[in-house]
């Protein structure tokens, strides 16, 4: 008898706007629901929130949707008031802040969670506390590798990076440890920029050297003469966020503005002024050359032997986007031949850099110590975002910046809620037939819909079939954050095929259809005509259904547990097993019959809201026309 793992851990679903992708200036939003866990129950959940394009009404009814379909029992845990109760043991999620947030964020975060700052923790520090936090909220100095995740167990739901570069969090861990990330990426954008701008004047009129040197009692006007800024050529490397409002201001300076950028949209550039060029084109034509892109395997060094070879001779650089954009040994080389005259740079490979780097101590570099992000402004503002976005998080409400799951629009999500059941159950039942040997390697989900193939988001569905087929067979906890990659480390592969049918077009999807091939099954009447396992659902009221087994019709909902059994289709088997099961105190809740034709050969199926003891089931089993049955739990 198949039975299903306690579904124990967070359940993330996630959704953007239809028009998002992985373009890091869409806008995308996530939505989150903390399932309850059986070590760390429930926990008290506020519904308003801020920023979220649902309205509140209708965010809640989809979480509640949500929630109803991953455990009926949760559903009383949301209301569309403030602060909800907590189940009797409801607990505060734990959030670990390991580096300055800004106060009003640390309020926010207070509001809900049980809050501990530690900064300055070391590697081991950290990786032995972690375990009992659900969040963990860094900035930049705070490395979040494997080993943090490893050493979470399983606890730790959600990253939050307090401000733009997630390259100190290693995202395929998280991933695969289903551990969501969010980021703040929009609070420090100005305060960047402008960081930028005041290290390219600073830079261009030597305030820093001049600085220093008059604080050592000198006054040498000859010594720092600079250069002017208007008429000469900027090129922005990254037209991001931070990229375009540096060249935005660099324009009201006067100055003539290139940008490169191989994902950013032409008449985003149009618009303040700014020619898009290649990378060769804005390396060579640039008195000025300022870094905004993330660091990323690809960016990684961009700036090295070869393109300083290709720059104009006297250029200055700037940096404020992260050190490793720049291979700093040839940047010292670049600077000693005096290809590139002057630079100026917020961000290190390593940071602190060596106190004897011969960069940082280059008179013809200026530095400031990551600061950037640094405004009282932007700290405060970044502080908050990220605060909203991690108890978004855990709470289950729409988030607007995780990084590492899949989007769903929202309106999309709304309308799948009540799929996403039907889609996790239809996974369980499916690999419940499976005979226990069998390993599963090739399913096929079948979406009928009167929708254009193209209309229809998945990934959310995939997801929780993914979700329903694994987690009973192993000891994976599956999210939409993981879901893709288990599969894959599982080698399980998922294909989907789209059939468009004639029906409401209101509907995003009218029945779901999980194939199972190469495998045995435990009830040879699952298998089709073509050889698979084969179940089909459809969600009827709001309630799932399943609606087809093999080459049976049926017409069962999916609540509680089920008996599917296969008899001689013959006056009396209702009754006969009806009475077996309730001469066990086992309660029926629903009950179909589908057959091929009349007197041949019929299907059972019986929702019945207990699991029988083995008695009941082997006297089901000893029914005389009863040729074979199956028990599955839901
Ligand atoms: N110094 C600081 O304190 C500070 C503060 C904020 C942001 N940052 C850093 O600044 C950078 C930009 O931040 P943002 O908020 O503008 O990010 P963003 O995502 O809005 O913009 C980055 C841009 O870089 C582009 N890009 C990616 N690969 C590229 C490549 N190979 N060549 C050219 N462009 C490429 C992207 O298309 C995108 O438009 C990030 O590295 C971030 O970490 C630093
Ligand atoms: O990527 C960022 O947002 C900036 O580099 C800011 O980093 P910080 O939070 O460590 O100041």
């Amino acid at each position: 008898m198949a039975s299903s793992a306690p579904c124990n851990n967070p359940i993330f679903l996630s959704s953007s706007s239809p028009s998002s992708s992985s373009h890091p200036t869409s806008k995308s939003f996530l939505f989150s629901f903390l399932k309850n866990t059986t070590s760390t129950p429930t926990t008290s959940l506020k519904l308003t929130h801020h920023h979220s394009p649902l309205g509140h009404s209708k965010r809640s009814s989809v979480i509640t949707n949500v929630l109803k379909t991953l455990d009926p029992s949760q559903s009383s845990v949301l209301s569309s008031n403030d602060e909800v109760e907590s189940s009797p043991l409801g607990e505060k999620p734990t959030i670990l802040v390991s580096e300055k947030l800004g106060d009003a964020g640390l309020q926010v975060l207070r509001e809900l969670g049980h809050v501990e700052c530690a900064y300055n923790l070391s590697p081991e520090e950290l990786c032995s506390k972690i375990a009992s936090f659900d969040a963990l909220i860094v900035r930049s100095g705070t490395k979040v590798t494997r080993e943090v995740f490893e050493a979470a167990k399983g606890k730790l739901k959600v990253v939050g990076r307090a401000g733009v570069g997630i390259d100190n969090v290693d995202l395929q861990a998280a991933t695969e440890f289903g551990c969501l990330v969010v980021n703040a990426p929009t609070a420090n954008t100005i305060a960047a920029a402008e960081h930028g701008i005041a290290l390219l004047a600073a830079m261009a009129r030597n305030v820093a050297q001049a600085d220093a040197s008059m604080k050592a009692g000198k006054w040498q006007r000859g010594k720092y003469v600079g250069v002017s800024l208007v008429g000469k050529t900027l090129a922005v490397m990254g037209f991001g966020k931070v990229g375009s409002e540096v060249a935005r201001r660099a324009k009201g300076l006067g100055m003539n503005v290139i940008a490169h950028d191989p994902y950013a949209p032409a008449d985003r550039a149009r618009a303040i002024g700014v020619e898009l060029v290649s990378f060769e084109q804005a390396m060579s034509s640039a008195d000025f050359i300022s870094l905004h892109m993330p660091l990323t395997p690809t960016t990684n060094k961009i700036l090295n032997d070869d393109t300083f070879a290709k720059m104009k001779k006297g250029v200055r650089i700037i940096n404020v986007a992260r050190g490793g954009v720049i291979d700093e040994d040839a940047l010292v080389r670049a600077l000693d031949s005096g290809i590139v005259a002057q630079a100026a740079l917020d961000v290190f490979t390593e940071e602190p850099p060596s106190s004897d780097s011969k960069l940082v101590q280059h008179e013809n570099v200026t530095v400031t110590p990551h600061l950037g992000a640094s405004t009282k402004e932007a700290q405060e503002g970044v502080a908050i975002e990220i605060a909203e976005a991690v108890l978004g998080a855990l709470k289950g409400e729409l988030s607007a910046t995780a990084v590492n799951a899949p989007m769903v629009a929202p309106e999309v999500l709304s309308e799948l809620a009540p799929y996403v059941e039907l889609a996790e159950k239809l996974g369980r039942l499916a690999v419940q037939l499976v005979s226990g040997g069998s390993g599963i390697k090739s399913v096929k989900v079948v979406y009928r819909s009167a929708r254009d193939p193209d209309d229809l988001d998945t990934r959310l569905l995939r997801a929780m079939i993914t979700k329903g087929i694994i987690e009973p067979i192993s000891d994976s906890i599956i999210n939409l954050v993981n879901a893709d990659f288990i599969a894959k480390q599982k080698g399980l592969r998922i294909s989907e095929e789209r059939i468009v049918v004639d029906s409401s077009p209101e509907l995003p999807v009218d029945s779901i259809q999980v194939q199972i091939s190469n495998v045995e099954s435990k009830f040879a009447s699952a298998v089709s005509e073509n050889g698979e396992i084969s179940i089909e659902g459809k969600v009827k009221y709001g309630i799932p259904h399943l609606i087809r087994v093999g080459s049976f019709g049926v017409d069962v909902s999916l609540e509680g547990n089920l008996i599917l059994c296969r008899q001689l289709d013959q006056p009396g088997m209702i009754g006969r097993v009806g009475n077996i099961l309730g001469d066990h105190n086992v309660n029926v809740s629903f009950m179909s019959v589908g057959r091929t034709s009349r007197r041949r050969k019929a299907i059972m199926a019986i929702g019945v809201d207990e699991e029988p003891n083995k008695e009941a089931l082997t006297k089901i089993g000893s029914v005389p026309a009863v040729e074979e049955f199956v028990f599955l739990k839901l």
